[in-house]
């Protein structure tokens, strides 16, 4: 399946896992538009972008996604420049067990919304000709763990919604598969975040038997996380999978007892 011509919306794309897709993506000359609320990097990120691949086959936004109207303007705006939304990745999150109302925002209601605001654009239920949307769950949700109970909560609840969404597309022939993908831990800004009392309040006690998990279970690169997004993309049999990307398995799928009485 070539992705020649698609257009693709990434959030949190200006770092990390969000930063590594946005690249793949544009390597399979998909025109991208990456949304992230940190201006610099997001600068920097499409000016690097920019002299790569040439000018006019991405765009930068300053969209805090946990800011319902922002995030609908900048669903828009991609539609405006670009024609056509074909790709959506719900890739921005953060870990505060401090400001844990923030984190559930971030990582659970806006990937909900976002999930919303790309059927409005794809799906055949608004007239619109189909698409692919990933969510950005974790490993958090197989292996919990006492540092980040509410982080922990957020990535459950992304499987389980798109898990129901992707059902609901199949039975309402919406044309766009809804899938979700959970990485172990990945070499990012994100994951440093684990030794901060700044993000884990009181559970940042616990950081040396994170870190003990990190050295058993493995760091990821963010390419590998990218390249299990693109097999998401590309494989059109997917629908409701719930891909996980661990260094002892590397990209393999989850799978679940059949639901019975
Ligand atoms: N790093 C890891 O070990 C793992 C990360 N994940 C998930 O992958 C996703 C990406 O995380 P990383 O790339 O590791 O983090 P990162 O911190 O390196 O990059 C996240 C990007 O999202 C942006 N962002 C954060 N809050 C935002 C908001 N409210 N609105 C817009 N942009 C926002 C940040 O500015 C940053 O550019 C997250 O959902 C995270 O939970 C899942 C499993 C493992
Ligand atoms: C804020 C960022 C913090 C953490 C990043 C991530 O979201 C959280 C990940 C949490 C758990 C990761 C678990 C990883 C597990 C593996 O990699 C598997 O290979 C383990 C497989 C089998 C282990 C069985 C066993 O030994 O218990």
């Amino acid at each position: 399946m070539s992705l020649n011509g698609m257009v693709a919306l990434v959030t949190g794309g200006a770092q990390g896992i969000g930063r590594a897709v946005v690249h793949s993506l544009m390597q399979s000359s998909v025109k991208v538009a990456i949304l992230d609320m940190n201006q610099s990097c997001g600068e920097k990120c499409k000016e690097e972008l920019d002299l790569e691949f040439g000018e006019g086959n991405c765009t930068f936004a300053v969209c805090d996604v946990s800011n319902g109207d922002a995030l609908r303007d900048a669903f828009q705006r991609t539609v405006d420049t670009f024609g056509q939304l074909d790709i959506v990745i719900n890739n921005a999150g953060i870990n505060n067990e401090k400001n844990w109302g923030k984190t559930i925002e971030v990582n659970l209601t806006s990937v909900i919304r976002g999930t919303y605001l790309a059927l409005e654009h794809m799906s055949r239920e608004h007239g619109k000709g189909g698409g692919i949307i990933i969510n950005v769950s974790s490993m958090a949700a197989f292996f919990h763990s006492p540092h980040q109970p509410v982080y922990t909560a957020t990535k459950h609840g992304v499987i389980g919604f798109t898990r129901a969404m992707a059902d609901a597309s199949a039975e309402g022939n919406y044309g766009v598969r809804i899938n979700v993908v959970c990485p172990a831990f990945v070499n990012t800004a994100l994951l440093r975040s684990v030794e901060r009392e700044d993000n884990m309040g009181k559970f940042v006690k616990f950081k040396d038997d994170f870190k003990s998990r990190m050295d058993k279970f493995g760091i990821l690169e963010p390419s590998l996380i990218a390249e299990g997004m693109i097999r998401l993309i590309k494989d059109t049999s997917l629908n409701g999978a719930v891909m996980k990307i661990t260094s002892s398995k590397g990209i393999h799928f989850h799978t679940y007892e059949p639901m019975s009485a």
